[in-house]
């Protein structure tokens, strides 16, 4: 199935309280769950009424189709960040068009699931971080939807939501995996990991607790498109700074991320399995980010780009 402009469909039926197929019948605005599946994680089990649908959007197409469908009576939509086989480098996932695709199917809130190094002893490889802040180091990625023509500026001091991070967390502890209750991720550009120089660096001078390469500019997207977005970093190596562990191989990393997916997987059914299937207002503001960011002035806006902005910022445009 393809879908192309539905933004509106999907806000017209949701305010209508039209519940999807198989879904909970619900009270006010009704959550869709997107799941970004990172390294290792390309499909999700268990869905009623599986479909994998294209989409398309005004910033080309995203990592893969998307799979929907309902899981314990919750809506889902899941993309495989890297697409099925692993085919995109994390410099070139298409994270504007993976935002958009999520937002014009409807999704309201993002689990964004990964693997990362670890720059600290207690954080060892198998145990799960809930990332509540990033340094951003990407360098070669389109980061915004908002240019010339229509700029806006959204506060990422928070860049996650505690509210959505919280039930991540509740959800993930049933499995038993190790967890983490907070960390701050370095994003690194890659494709290469780090050499010794700079991992010594974050480490001793920079603070971070984790390393991977995708997890930005995908965060500030969210925000700007109002979504809800709760980052689980999956720990699969100590990055190369701990003297008893040497250089990250991948080899290692894809032993470590095979057990970390299927304790991802189990994180997903009991995070449905908690959610009612409403999405009542963010008490952060994730949902109404955009409320005072645009600064251009509506008749000096870039028609073009008003266009391309319907799903992500039709909201207040
Ligand atoms: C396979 S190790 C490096 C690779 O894994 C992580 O991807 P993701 O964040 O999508 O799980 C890391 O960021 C690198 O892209
Ligand atoms: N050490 C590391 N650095 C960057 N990305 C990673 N993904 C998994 N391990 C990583």
């Amino acid at each position: 199935m393809t879908v192309r402009c539905v933004q509106n469909c999907v806000t017209l039926a949701r305010r209508a309280g039209t519940p999807h197929k198989g879904a909970k019948q619900r009270k006010g605005l009704m959550m869709r769950l997107g799941v970004i599946g990172g390294s290792g994680v390309y499909d999700i089990d268990g869905l009623e009424g599986a479909e994998w649908q294209t989409v398309e959007t005004p910033w080309g197409a995203p990592s893969d189709q998307i799979l929907t469908g309902t899981l314990n009576g919750i809506d889902m939509a899941f993309l495989p960040r890297h697409g099925r086989g692993h085919v995109h480098s994390p410099s070139d996932v298409p994270y504007r068009a993976n935002i958009d695709a999520l937002k014009r199917l409807g999704v309201t809130d993002i689990l964004a699931v990964s693997a990362c190094g670890s720059f600290r002893e207690d954080m060892a490889p198998g145990d799960f971080v809930m990332v509540d802040q990033f340094i951003d180091r990407t360098r070669h990625r389109a980061s915004s939807f908002f240019s010339s023509g229509c700029v806006a500026h959204v506060s990422v001091a928070d860049p996650t939501c505690g509210s959505l991070s919280g039930k991540v967390a509740k959800a993930a502890a049933t499995t038993g995996v190790k967890l983490h209750p907070s960390g701050t991720y370095l994003a690194m550009e890659g494709p290469q990991f780090s050499t010794l120089a700079e991992s010594r660096m974050y480490r001793d001078h920079w603070g971070p607790d984790v390393i991977g390469m995708t997890n930005m500019p995908e965060a500030k997207l969210a925000r700007e498109a109002e979504i809800c977005y709760a980052p689980i970093a999956m720990v699969t190596d100590y990055d190369c700074w701990h003297p008893d562990h040497g250089a990250v191989e991948v080899s290692d990393v894809i032993r470590v991320m095979k057990a970390n997916a299927a304790n991802a997987r189990a994180t997903i059914h009991a995070l449905t399995q908690d959610l009612s299937g409403t999405h009542a207002p963010c008490p952060h503001g994730c949902d109404t980010a955009l409320e005072y960011a645009i600064m251009t002035a509506p008749e000096k806006r870039d028609p073009g780009l008003v266009a391309k902005l319907d799903a992500v910022a039709g909201r207040v445009l």
